[in-house]
């Protein structure tokens, strides 16, 4: 084994919904991860707040397990942030980059309000902040407005950000399941944040779009400048009327330019909206995601899939940490 075929070394911080996916796929997939890197992947450590709770990781040692999130910063190639909240992970991430790692988060509080100053932290340590997975989970769309798209004019973007929220409001318009019982459901199957009041109020979809409005225009949008309505005000009234005249209501977040491509201003809003039935937004069915892109050259572009759970989740992360870790592997040769 050459030095750059060596280990690269993946502290977890997180083994919830997220985190423990993301353990399992690492193991079930450690050879097919190894050959598409050019270096195994190793889990130095994992993070947990509980040491004592029971956790489905299959394989994965007990002793990997700790309750001391900043011993596994110093000498790990790749952090990757899944315990969710500000502080502590904006420390631990700022240590992570100040000492030369690569960061992969699906933070997405922590990289609407805290992304610039971690991005361009991590612009002077010359290593990636990868967070595909804040937005939409599964959805590649992060990396499509900062890359692929990095060439055209991006004028406006509208899409289903909440996966929760839409498997509630589909629940109750589609199956006429009740308001509370749908939101039990979306919390067992992983949906809801630790805070429920993040989706329910459109915080967590506001996050998103700030993520993606910034990485579109490059401007700054705080999460202040989203003009944001949630659906916890929503009853079987709104219900009944959609219904009646054939429209379904949806949790929808959108961005436009409103300036010029030279000097972009950015008008950022999430809110209920009737759509008509057969809009691509309105189709979207239970912890879905779809996000309309419309640009200058491209037209629009649409993209769809699950936008939370644990497993969908993983797969994004999973995808930064071979980003990173291919980095890392470049940087040895
Ligand atoms: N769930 C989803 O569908 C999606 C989630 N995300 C984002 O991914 C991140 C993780 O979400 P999720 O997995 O659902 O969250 P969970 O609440 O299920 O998991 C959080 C994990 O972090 C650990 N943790 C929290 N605080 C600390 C701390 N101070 N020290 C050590 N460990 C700590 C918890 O430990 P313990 O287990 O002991 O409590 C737990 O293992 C969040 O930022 C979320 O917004 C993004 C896309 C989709
Ligand atoms: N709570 C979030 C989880 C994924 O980001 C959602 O429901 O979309």
């Amino acid at each position: 084994m050459t030095q750059a075929q060596s280990p690269i070394r993946v502290a977890l911080l997180g083994a919830g919904t997220v985190g423990a996916a993301v353990a399992r796929q690492l193991y079930a997939r450690g050879p097919l991860l190894a050959s598409r890197v050019g270096a195994p992947l190793e889990l130095s450590g994992i993070a947990v707040r509980d040491l004592s709770r029971p956790r489905d990781l299959p394989g994965v040692p007990e002793a990997l397990l700790t309750d001391r999130p900043e011993d596994l910063i110093d000498g790990a190639d790749v952090v990757v942030e899944l315990m969710g909240g500000i502080e502590p992970a904006h420390g631990l991430l700022t240590r992570a980059l100040e000492g030369g790692a690569q960061v992969v988060t699906a933070n997405k509080q922590l990289i609407a309000q805290r992304g610039a100053e971690l991005e361009a932290l991590a612009a002077e340590r010359r290593v990636g902040l990868d967070y595909e997975a804040a937005v939409a989970a599964a959805v590649p769309v992060v990396r499509v407005v900062r890359e692929s798209l990095a060439g055209d004019d991006i004028t406006w973007i509208a899409g289903i950000l909440n996966g929760s929220t839409n498997f509630i409001l589909d629940m109750v318009a589609r199956q006429g399941m009740s308001f509370e019982d749908a939101k039990d459901r979306a919390g067992e199957l992983g949906f809801l944040e630790a805070d429920p009041t993040e989706d329910l109020e459109g915080i967590d979809a506001a996050a998103k779009i700030v993520i993606l409005a910034r990485a579109a225009w490059g401007v700054p949008v705080r999460m202040e400048d989203v003009q944001r309505e949630g659906i916890s005000q929503l009853t079987d009234h709104h219900f009944d009327t959609a219904r009646g005249t054939g429209q379904v209501i949806k949790l929808v977040a959108t961005a436009w330019r409103s300036g010029t491509p030279e000097s972009p201003k950015v008008e950022v809003a999430v809110r209920p909206v009737s759509l008509a039935g057969d809009d691509p937004l309105a189709l979207t069915r239970e912890g879905g995601n779809t996000i309309v892109i419309e640009t200058a050259s491209a037209g629009a572009l649409r993209f769809a899939g699950a936008g939370a759970g644990g497993e969908p989740t993983a797969s994004a992360v999973l995808g930064d940490v071979v980003a990173a870790a291919r980095r890392v592997v470049a940087g040895r040769s």
